[in-house]
């Protein structure tokens, strides 16, 4: 709960302490300063002409807040319930792969700092250190989910999703739109693939079943646990029907995270899956995809309340989470601004990059005239074509 204007005096008065910039734009600038430049583009670029990733910034600048008055914003709620679980704010640690091109602690740094704050982190199967150890970093009780790449031998699919399980996620979520890498420009000019050099696999040497497919163990042969690894990633084959094999493997909640289409949206609703997660994947994927904020609408429309939709790609600040969740998201996920945060001061950079955004969702909040996420819908917003 957040009282009048204390949140405003508190954020000033914690700038003091700070050790990121506010902006976004000078925050990724700032990483890039610090960071060399294949990693940092790795994270900054996204696929093709990146047509795609300006959309989704211009998506949002199509919808306008009309801020209501006289509304006694004193007190403000922004928790939202999810899976049976209350979470203190409508915000998600997307996952984000191989964090350790541009801090050595990686994941297991972001968990920490998003899980301390009540955020949950969704941890990604591309991840340098394993679901365990990330797992081990944050707190019982913390509220994290498991981002499955289903690979082509499906039993390594079906183990992750076990192993996390067991390790104490909360749900699964199952990205659709990176069967295999897009065309993505500044990685290729960079001849940079750190998944070559060994980072980013974590979930794959520790894995028992993938362990069980190489002639010797990853620690006596990198090289061929990465020439496995480069054959069973991705899996193009995939069908509708194969999600019964998962939903087989787990009683977790299964979210599919990259869905676009309302006829995709129908279908995974038809396939009892229990969330969505509108998105593609920070423009890094499908050049001349839709912005995932003009995608969302129709999805919602289809989805008509039968199960949470969140939603990504492109979120910076407060005010573009209000329009998500007045245009139905339930939460939102965040991506590369946690990552920059963690490239320029580890936990405490991804902790100010998360307060930071938080405290500007409250006061956009109060200042449109709502108190609780439960009072966002379409009237708070207007549409204007330019
Ligand atoms: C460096 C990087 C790595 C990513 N790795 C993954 C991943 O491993 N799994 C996944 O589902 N999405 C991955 N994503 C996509 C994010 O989950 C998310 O959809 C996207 O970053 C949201 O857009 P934003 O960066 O504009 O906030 C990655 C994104 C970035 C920037
Ligand atoms: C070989 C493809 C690995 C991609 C994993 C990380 C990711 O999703 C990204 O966008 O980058």
């Amino acid at each position: 709960m957040s009282y009048g204007n204390q949140v405003q005096f508190k954020v000033y008065k914690e700038q003091e302490k700070a050790v990121v910039p506010v902006s976004y734009e000078e925050l990724e600038q700032a990483a890039k300063e610090k960071l060399d430049e294949s990693p940092y583009y790795y994270v900054a670029a996204s696929a093709g002409g990146e047509e795609t990733a300006r959309a989704n910034r211009e998506g949002f600048h199509s919808w306008k807040i009309v801020p209501r008055m006289l509304c006694d914003t004193r007190k403000r709620d922004l928790s939202v319930e999810l899976f049976g679980k209350t979470i203190p704010y409508p915000i998600l640690c997307a996952p984000v792969g191989v964090q350790s091109i541009v801090h050595p602690e990686g994941e297991i740094a972001s968990a920490r700092a998003a899980t301390s704050m009540g955020v949950p982190f969704i941890s990604s199967t591309a991840s340098t250190h394993s679901l365990e150890k990330v797992a081990a970093a944050t707190a019982d009780e913390s509220v994290k989910w498991f981002q499955l790449y289903w690979s082509s031998d499906r039993e390594i699919a079906a183990s992750m999703v076990q192993r996390a399980e067991k390790a104490g996620y909360d749900a699964i979520v199952i990205t659709l739109d990176t069967p295999m890498m897009a065309w993505r420009e500044k990685d290729i000019e960079n001849a940079y693939l750190p998944f070559l050099m060994g980072q980013g696999i974590g979930n794959y040497l520790e894995d028992p079943v993938f362990c069980s497919r190489l002639e010797k163990p990853p620690h006596e042969d990198l090289v061929g646990a990465v020439t496995y690894w480069s054959q069973v990633f991705g899996n193009p084959s995939l069908t509708w029907d194969d999600l019964q094999f998962i939903k087989m493997h787990t009683s977790l909640p299964i979210l599919l995270k990259g869905i676009l289409h309302p006829d995709d949206a129908k279908l995974a609703l038809e396939h009892g899956v229990d969330g969505i997660i509108v998105s593609n994947h920070g423009g890094r994927q499908v050049d001349g995809a839709i912005a995932a904020i003009d995608a969302l609408p129709e999805i919602i429309d289809v989805v008509n309340g039968e199960i949470p939709v969140l939603m990504d790609s492109g979120i910076r600040r407060g005010a573009d989470i209000v329009k998500a969740l007045a245009l139905g998201a339930k939460a939102v996920l965040v991506g590369r601004p946690y990552i920059y945060g963690l490239a320029l001061a580890g936990d405490a950079g991804v902790n100010q990059v998360l307060r930071n955004l938080i405290a500007d969702l409250d006061l956009t909040m109060a200042l449109a005239g709502k108190k609780s996420i439960r009072e966002l819908d379409k009237s708070l917003l207007k549409r204007v074509e330019r």
